[in-house]
C-alpha cells in the first residue's frame, strides 16, 4: 500500500485569519472605511481571496466597480505580510514529520492563490513536507470543483488517499473527487459536523497519524 494525504491550508494547517484580516483592514482603510471584526472576515474565508474581497466590499459599502482595485490593494499588503500573525495549528509540524517518516506522500490543495500559499509555507518552515502545492489559480477551476484535488493526487500517486480540510468547501470537494475526507474541526467551518460527509474527524493534529493509519489501512485492505 502506498499512501498520500493532501491538506487544505487556511484553517487546516495554518491559522491564517489574522493576517488576512490585517490585509483586509489595510484595504478598507485605504478606501476610508472602518475595519470589520476578525470573526466576520474569518467567516468569509474558504472560496479564495477575490470572493472574500467581494464579501468585504459588500459589508464595507465599497462600490462593486472598485473590485479590481480592492483585490490589488489587499493582495499587495498580503504579499508583504503573508505570515506576520499566522501560525501552524498546534502539533502540525510534528504530525507532518511523523507522516513523512511513515512514507506517506504529502501535498497541499488550497483556494488561496499559489504564490501567497508558497510564501506562508516557506515562512512557517512547512514547505519541506510537501511535494505539490495546488493553489486556487493553478487550474481554471477551484474547489469545490474536484479537479484541483485530482491534480494534487496525480502528482503524489498513492493507492490509498485522504484529503484533510476544515470547511464545507473541502468536504464537497472530497465528495465530488471520491476521496476520503478527514475534517479538522478547529478551523473556519460554519456548518455542524454531522451535516458534512466525512470519513473521520480530528480536533488535534497529534491524533492524525493514528487516524490515518486506521482509515487508510482499512480503505486499502477493502479494495
Ligand atoms: O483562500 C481561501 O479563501 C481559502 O483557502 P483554503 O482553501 O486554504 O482554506
Ligand atoms: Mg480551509
Amino acid at each position: 500500500m502506498s499512501r498520500a494525504i493532501v491538506f487544505d491550508l487556511d484553517g487546516t494547517l495554518v491559522d491564517s485569519a489574522a493576517d488576512i484580516h490585517a490585509a483586509v483592514t489595510q484595504m478598507l482603510t485605504e478606501f476610508g472605511k472602518p475595519p470589520l471584526t476578525l470573526a466576520r472576515v474569518t467567516s468569509f474565508i474558504g472560496n479564495g481571496i477575490p470572493n472574500l474581497v467581494r464579501l468585504v466590499m459588500r459589508d464595507g459599502g465599497i462600490p462593486e466597480a472598485d473590485e479590481n482595485l480592492a483585490i490589488t490593494r489587499m493582495m499587495a499588503y498580503y504579499a508583504a505580510h503573508p505570515a506576520d500573525l499566522s501560525q501552524p495549528y498546534p502539533g502540525v509540524t510534528d504530525c507532518l514529520t511523523r507522516l513523512q517518516e511513515a512514507g506517506i506522500r504529502l501535498g497541499v490543495c488550497t483556494n488561496k492563490f499559489r504564490a501567497p500559499a508558497l510564501q506562508i509555507l516557506e515562512a512557517l518552515d512547512l514547505m519541506q513536507y510537501f511535494e505539490v502545492v495546488v493553489g486556487g489559480d493553478t487550474l481554471p477551476v477551484r474547489k469545490p470543483d474536484p479537479a484541483p484535488l485530482h491534480h494534487a493526487f496525480e502528482a503524489l500517486g498513492g493507492t490509498s488517499r485522504m484529503y484533510a480540510g476544515d470547511s464545507e468547501v473541502d468536504a464537497e470537494t472530497a465528495q465530488r473527487a471520491s476521496i476520503d475526507f478527514a475534517l479538522f474541526t478547529q478551523g473556519y467551518r460554519k456548518t455542524p459536523v454531522d451535516q458534512l460527509v466525512t470519513a473521520c474527524t480530528f480536533d488535534a493534529f497529534r491524533n492524525l497519524p493514528a487516524i490515518a493509519d486506521r482509515v487508510m489501512t482499512v480503505k486499502a485492505g477493502s479494495v
